[in-house]
């Protein structure tokens, strides 16, 4: 049977869209590389995680770490007033209870020990870790949230966090931001009232370790000193812009 003029036409756009998005191919090749490698009793399932990833090394991504009560969340706040239309940010999930004042999907995606656990192992997180005794984690879905609006995705990740994204297929810049001595973390952390006496020494604690990783050569894109909170939230913008100029384009130069 011979086509129609019409039918002809469709082909053609068809044809000429494929063209121009060569990635189609190259997806359903992998899918299917993936799928006769694993031979996975249920494909739709197995379809549903292998393209819940796809094109997340693509992504324009900030990973903000440091030890807890640096001002990660107070530095990410003010770069979302900043530049409300540029920056998302990327919601994690936690296991901890909330606190006075959290959002659901705002501040966290608060669950329970067990959907968290079953939501890993079906693939849906980038990276996830146990810090002070609770699950945090990153999911695909919540980049992809900001993303797909065209905005770069400020994550909010401690430091076991940061090392299973360097092992994830996403590609972020990764910025540390430094307490100006252990003496300020401590009162930073005490001032906010929001943890126990335990707590917070196992907050203390951990953070030696962390600002050493944080501030060895190689390890991180930026290192912000958060004293003045003014000071520090200019350094990372202007750092930000560089990396991704269409902040700059979107935002007009006096912001920075
Ligand atoms: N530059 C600064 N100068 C003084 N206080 C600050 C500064 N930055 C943040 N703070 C205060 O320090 C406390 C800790 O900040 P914040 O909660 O943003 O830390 P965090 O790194 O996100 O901590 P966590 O990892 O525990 O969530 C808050 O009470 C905040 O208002």
């Amino acid at each position: 049977m011979t086509a129609t003029p019409h039918q002809n036409t469709i082909r053609a756009d068809q044809e000429a869209y494929l063209q121009e998005h060569p990635e189609v191919a190259s997806l359903l090749n992998d899918f299917l590389r993936a799928v006769v490698e694993q031979k996975p009793e249920d494909v739709f399932e197995f379809a549903r995680q292998h393209f819940a990833g796809a094109g997340v090394d693509r992504v324009d991504a900030v990973v903000v770490a440091g030890p807890s009560g640096v001002g990660k969340g107070t530095i990410i706040r003010k770069l979302m007033e900043l530049f409300p239309q540029q920056f998302g940010f990327g919601c994690s999930h936690t296991t901890r209870g909330r606190r006075e004042g959290e959002q659901e999907g705002v501040h966290y995606h608060f669950t329970s020990l067990d959907a968290m656990r079953e939501a890993v192992a079906r693939g849906e997180f980038i990276e996830h870790a146990e810090v002070h005794g609770n699950l945090y984690g990153t999911s695909v879905a919540a980049v992809g949230d900001v993303t797909k609006k065209g905005q770069v995705c400020l994550l909010d990740i401690d430091i076991q966090g940061v090392k299973t994204v360097k092992a994830s297929p996403l590609r972020p810049k990764y910025v540390f931001i430094a307490p100006p001595s252990m003496e300020v973390l401590e009162n930073r952390l005490r001032d906010r009232g929001t943890e126990s006496e335990e707590s917070l020494s196992t907050r203390l604690h951990n953070a030696r370790e962390e600002v050493d990783y944080g501030t060895t050569q190689g390890n991180f894109d930026l290192v912000v000193e958060n004293d003045d909170l003014d000071q520090a939230v200019r350094n990372l913008s202007s750092r930000l812009t560089e990396w991704f100029p269409k902040i700059k384009r979107a935002a007009g130069e006096s912001l920075v």
